[in-house]
């Protein structure tokens, strides 16, 4: 018997198939099984137009046996088969699909569903496998032929026997070696997962001998084994039904199914886009946290498929970092894939169907926010910060389209408020939108730092997550408003008078001030007369980029940088505090240095920034007590 040699490219090629195309071996069966539902759609297309021939639903299934004994997995269909002439073609050149151009041949148009294009998924056969046997016959013939090869070194094609048209693949599964374990691909469950993982949509029954046990009739206590041909796909998707076909319990099992979650989501989301880009998507906003999603293990990206089948399991480039809680799958039969399916040539339609993607999620969240405020407050308390953090990422970018989304605790509403909200409620003459920060909002309303504006009755966003200034910051300003800390140098609120006392009473006490200043050198940029205090004898406040809550969160971060913010310690001069103070200054310099320092260190009491000292300081306490 003559051995046909590959063609020399294609023995070339085959080599870099089984050892480098593909990152997974069990997508072997992923790819004979595609190979199989195309096979069987190749009579379902020539059934379309031949009226000799029928084309009864039953008679068409994928079907997988395991022979342990012999080390033997089979790939059997009942689809159109190859003749002599086509095993050598499809099998013997590589990168040659029949599939290909069955679909160019009887010009099939949109909607076909043929899987095949790039003819080499076949060999990975070889992945798995030292000898594939492929026994054909072709649909109208009476004989079936068989084509044998152990990889590189060619191939066989014989005259064989088969009752009925189709194709069976032998596979020859190779012997485990101290790496790599292949006796996992005759072992019924795990042939299971894959099927269900890769091919559950294939849309022919793909049918296995599952072995299970049952407790004896007759015998108490003693267990049987039997074996049933099961069906392991479930065949239709439920992304290709109709939406008000399915409940959202449907929606919900698809979740736990899928593992996309464990949890019941808060939303789901059905798409079926016909325009510049045919898909099919169901994404889904989970009830809660995933456990590892503000860590770096957490993997965002959707699952993709094209025509069915699953090419990959997360697909990163769909959704943006900022929805990477968002869940779910894509399918797609306009993706331009790559020859291992593993990848997609980053190409058009994938930006397309990402933009798409994104712009669904965001007006189902503003729908939310808009129609269902209390599933938006769940939404928010668990995704709010990565919302967040896309404003403040990437410079800001993104800001435009996340803007609406954030929330955040208004001191009036005592709830969490948009920034449309407070916009609208501004009085007139209000200029900035205020903001307090603060490990908590029951510390920041008792900050002194609040007291002017809370006076003057204006709204104050209380920004308790260490992210939330950053984002502030970077969106500037809302509405043309732009925000202001309460913590911050002008408030834009002080009256003529006021600026006028203020002015005096710094330069009546210049030399008090900057008697403070120097003893308080290298903490405190100045001294100064406070315009917001109204009932706290001191506070501290920062000038320049850098505030007191931004100092402490970057303090945090793994690559300290000890960026200080410029503080300002601001005295209110109505406290009876400040004659005790005004006192010691011209009759104890000891005292006024006690005292100094104990005002400073209670600004950063307050501040909730570390004291120095604490030894010192509460020596200073008993000091002061002990008078
Ligand atoms: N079970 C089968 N029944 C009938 N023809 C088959 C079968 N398996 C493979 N073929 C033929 O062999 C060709 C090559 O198969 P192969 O899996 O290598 O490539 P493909 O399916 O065309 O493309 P891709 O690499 O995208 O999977 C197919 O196009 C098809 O014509």
């Amino acid at each position: 018997m003559e051995v046909k040699q590959f063609q020399a490219e294609s023995k070339r090629l085959l080599e870099m198939m089984i050892n480098s195309i593909y990152t997974q071996r069990e997508i072997f069966l992923r790819e004979l099984i595609s190979n199989a539902s195309d096979a069987i759609d190749k009579i379902y297309y020539k059934a379309l137009t031949d009226d000799n021939l029928v084309f009864d639903k039953d008679n068409y299934f994928v079907k997988i046996s395991v022979d342990k004994d012999n080390r033997t997995l089979i790939v059997s269909d009942t689809g159109i088969g190859m003749t002599p002439e086509e095993l050598e073609a499809n099998l013997g050149v590589i990168a040659k699909s029949g599939s290909l151009a069955f679909k160019k041949e009887t010009e099939l148009k949109d909607g076909h569903d043929i899987i095949g294009q790039f003819g080499v998924g076949f060999y990975s056969a070889f992945m798995v496998a030292d000898t594939v046997k492929v026994i054909s016959r072709a649909l109208g013939s009476d004989k079936a032929y068989a084509w044998e090869s152990q990889g590189a070194d060619g191939y066989t094609i014989t005259e064989a026997t088969k009752d009925s048209v189709g194709t069976d693949i032998y596979m020859k599964i190779k012997e485990n070696t101290e790496d790599d374990n292949y006796d996992e691909f005759l072992e019924q469950y795990r042939l299971r997962a894959i099927i269900k993982k890769y091919s559950d949509f294939i849309k022919y029954p793909i049918k296995m001998e599952m072995t299970s046990s049952r407790p004896k009739e007759d015998a108490e206590g003693e267990f049987e084994e039997y074996t049933e041909e099961q069906t392991l796909n479930s065949m239709v998707p439920i992304w290709r039904r109709n939406r008000n076909e399915l409940t959202d319990q449907d929606y919900t099992n698809f979740y736990n199914e899928k593992r996309y979650g464990f949890d019941q989501p808060l939303k789901h989301i059905h798409i079926s886009a016909d325009g510049a880009v045919v898909y099919r998507s169901i994404l889904y906003i989970p009830g809660s946290i995933p456990f590892d999603f503000y860590s770096k293990e957490y993997e965002k990206g959707l699952e993709l498929y094209s025509n069915g089948v699953l090419i990959m399991e997360k697909s990163s480039d769909l959704l943006p970092d900022y929805f990477s809680f968002v869940k779910g799958m894509v399918d797609s039969e306009d993706l331009s894939l790559n020859i291992s399916r593993e990848m997609l040539q980053h190409d058009r339609q994938l930006k397309l169907i990402a933009k798409n993607i994104k712009n669904r999620i965001k007006s189902t969240l503003q729908t939310m926010l808009k129609d269902e405020r209390d599933n938006y407050l769940k939404f928010y308390e668990s995704f709010g910060r990565q919302l967040k953090f896309g404003v403040y990422n990437d410079y800001g970018a993104n800001k435009e389209e996340l803007q609406d989304l954030l929330m955040f605790y208004s001191s009036k509403e005592e709830k969490l408020v948009t920034l449309a909200e407070y916009v609208e409620r501004m009085p007139e003459e209000q200029k900035y939108i205020y903001y307090a920060t603060g490990p908590s909002i029951e510390r920041i309303a008792r900050l002194p730092q609040t007291e002017l504006v809370a006076d003057k009755g204006y709204e104050i966003l209380y920004l308790t997550e260490d992210i939330d200034e950053f984002a502030i910051k970077i969106i500037a300003a809302y509405k043309e408003k732009e925000f202001r800390s309460v913590s911050g140098g002008d408030l834009g609120i002080e009256q003529e008078t006021q600026d006028e006392a203020t002015e005096q009473a710094n330069e009546e006490n210049k030399e008090l001030f900057e008697q403070m200043s120097s003893l308080l050198a290298n903490k405190v940029k100045s001294v100064r007369v406070s315009k917001r205090l109204r009932s706290h004898p001191v506070c501290l406040t920062a000038e320049g980029e850098v505030t007191i809550e931004m100092e402490k969160v970057l303090s945090q971060m793994p690559d300290n940088q000890n960026v200080q913010a410029e503080k300002v310690l601001e005295v209110n001069v109505n406290h009876s505090i400040f004659q005790a103070l005004k006192k010691v200054h011209t009759e104890d310099q000891e005292k006024f240095e006690l005292y100094t320092n104990l005002l400073y260190n209670q600004a950063l009491l307050i501040e909730g920034l570390p004291i120095e000292d604490p030894v010192q300081f509460t020596n200073d306490m008993c000091k002061v007590m002990a008078e």
